[in-house]
This record gives C-alpha cells, sequence and structure tokens, in this order.
C-alpha cells in the first residue's frame, strides 16, 4: 500500500546565528513562499515568531526540558515556554546532545513526552557512529534507539512524532550517506515499526541528515522511505537551504 507522506525539511542553525543574521536567514524564506522549518538557538525563537507570522515558515526548537511546565531547573526552557513562543516542532536526542552531553535513550523520550503534552511536534534523531557502521551494528544500533522511544512512549506515540536519521559520521563531514545506504536505513526503521504498527510506519515521517547540500538534496528525495531533511550546514546559507526546500517540492 502506497502512503502520501507530506515531504519535510528543517533547518538546525545549531549554535549559529547573531541576531542579525537570524533576520537575514528567515527573511528569504518568507518571501519566498515556502513551507519550511527552522530551528534557531532559543533566545532567537520568539523574535523569529514575530518575524514569521502569517508565513508558511514554522519553527523548531533545538531542545527542551525533560522537565514539564515551570519550576526550579536553572538553564532549562520548558515545553511549554516554547509552545508559548510559537514552536512547532521540538528536535530532541541530536548526537550532539547525545554525544557531549550524555543524553540518554530514557531522557530523550521524556523530552519526547513532553514536547507532545504541548500540542508540537518531536523531532526524534537516532543515527550510529563510524565505528558502529564498520562493525556491521547500524541497523541494530538505530532501530534499538528507536525502539526505546516506542517501548517508553507507546508506539502510537510516532503518530505525532517525526524521525530523523543522522548517522553521525555524515553530520558536518561533507560524508553524506549515498541515497542507497540512506533509503536501506529508512526502509529497515518503518519495518520495524510497521512491525508493531503497519499503519504508524506508513505514515511515519523520517528525515535523513548529515551533509544534505543543494546538490545532493534530490537524490536524497527521490529515494521512497526518505521524507525530507534535517539540514545543519547548509540552512546557514539562505539560497542553498532554499534550494533544498524547493528540491523537496516545498
Ligand atoms: O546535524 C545535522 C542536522 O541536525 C546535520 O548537520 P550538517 O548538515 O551540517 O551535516
Amino acid at each position: 500500500m502506497s502512503h502520501s507522506r507530506q515531504k519535510l525539511v528543517i533547518g538546525n542553525w545549531k549554535m549559529n546565528g547573531g541576531y542579525r543574521s537570524a533576520q537575514a536567514l528567515l527573511q528569504p524564506l518568507v518571501t519566498a513562499g515556502v513551507s519550511a522549518v527552522v530551528a534557531p538557538p532559543f533566545v532567537y525563537l520568539s523574535e523569529s515568531a514575530r518575524q514569521l507570522a502569517g508565513s508558511s515558515v514554522s519553527l523548531a526548537a533545538q531542545d527542551v526540558a525533560a522537565e514539564a511546565g515551570y519550576g526550579a531547573f536553572t538553564g532549562e526552557v520548558s515545553a511549554r515556554m516554547l509552545a508559548e513562543a510559537g514552536v512547532r516542532y521540538v528536535i530532541v536526542g541530536h548526537s550532539e546532545r547525545r554525544q557531549y552531553y550524555g543524553e540518554t535513550d530514557a531522557q530523550v523520550a521524556e523530552k519526547s513526552l513532553r514536547t507532545v503534552e504541548e500540542g508540537m511536534i518531536p523531532v526524534i534523531c537516532v543515527g550510529e557512529t563510524l565505528a558502529q557502521r564498520e562493525a556491521g551494528q547500524a541497523f541494530a544500533v538505530v532501530s534499538a534507539q528507536l525502539m526505546a522511544i516506542a517501548d517508553c512512549c507507546g508506539v502510537d506515540f510516532l503518530a505525532g512524532a517525526v524521525v530523523a536519521y543522522e548517522p553521525v559520521w555524515a553530520i558536518g563531514t561533507g560524508r553524506t550517506a549515498t541515497p542507497d545506504d540512506a533509503q536501506a536505513m529508512h526502509a529497515h526503521l518503518r519495518g520495524v515499526i510497521a512491525g508493531r504498527n503497519p499503519g504508524i510506519a506508513a505514515g511515519l515521517r523520517i528525515l535523513y541528515g548529515g551533509s544534505v547540500k543543494a546538490d545532493n538534496a534530490a537524490s536524497l528525495f527521490a529515494m521512497p522511505d526518505i521524507d525530507g531533511a534535517l539540514v545543519g550546514g547548509a540552512s546557514l546559507l539562505a539560497n542553498d537551504f532554499l534550494a533544498i526546500c524547493r528540491a523537496a517540492g516545498l
């Protein structure tokens, strides 16, 4: 059974931007009327929401607190605050958070739950390291990361989520997974979810991330199980990001 999934392209600015460049990156997207999603750093979210009001561009946050509501958690930003600021998607479990800040699958699951509780959509990131790929463990590692979320939150939870496959060795390295390699992983993940619930698997959007550029986006998007992209470096170049959105038909 074929299932039409709307493509999704998210620009993850990471810890980049600057107040002026944030404005300069958003304006061409607004003018172009493209249905893209951008994830600026927390401090730019409110101002970005004002700039994007009435446009087809949506906002994502790069992380969220695992704790709900408000409370004494210095330095944390809660899902409720993000929702109030006009955020629609939240990136959770990015490999940089897992690697540098020790985020666990359990924390990623909690953050995903908080996101949905506040009416937003979690973008759950999974991906293997180069050592894991070379050891032939890529499929096992990545499906375990995804199933940890499904086990904790329930597989039905994925109906309101997006998954991003980002092989760690392809992030910021210029070394993109080949469309065939990415497709193989996406099909594997969809198959694992289908084992629990075929309907949810068919509707689940699985994005690819890792050195997606204007010149390789179309070949990735042509793959049947690649439903869009989570773009890092190229999302900081307005024309390149726009070209990637266009390649997705947005
Ligand atoms: O980590 C990424 C997006 O979240 C990918 O980053 P690059 O596109 O810079 O490789």
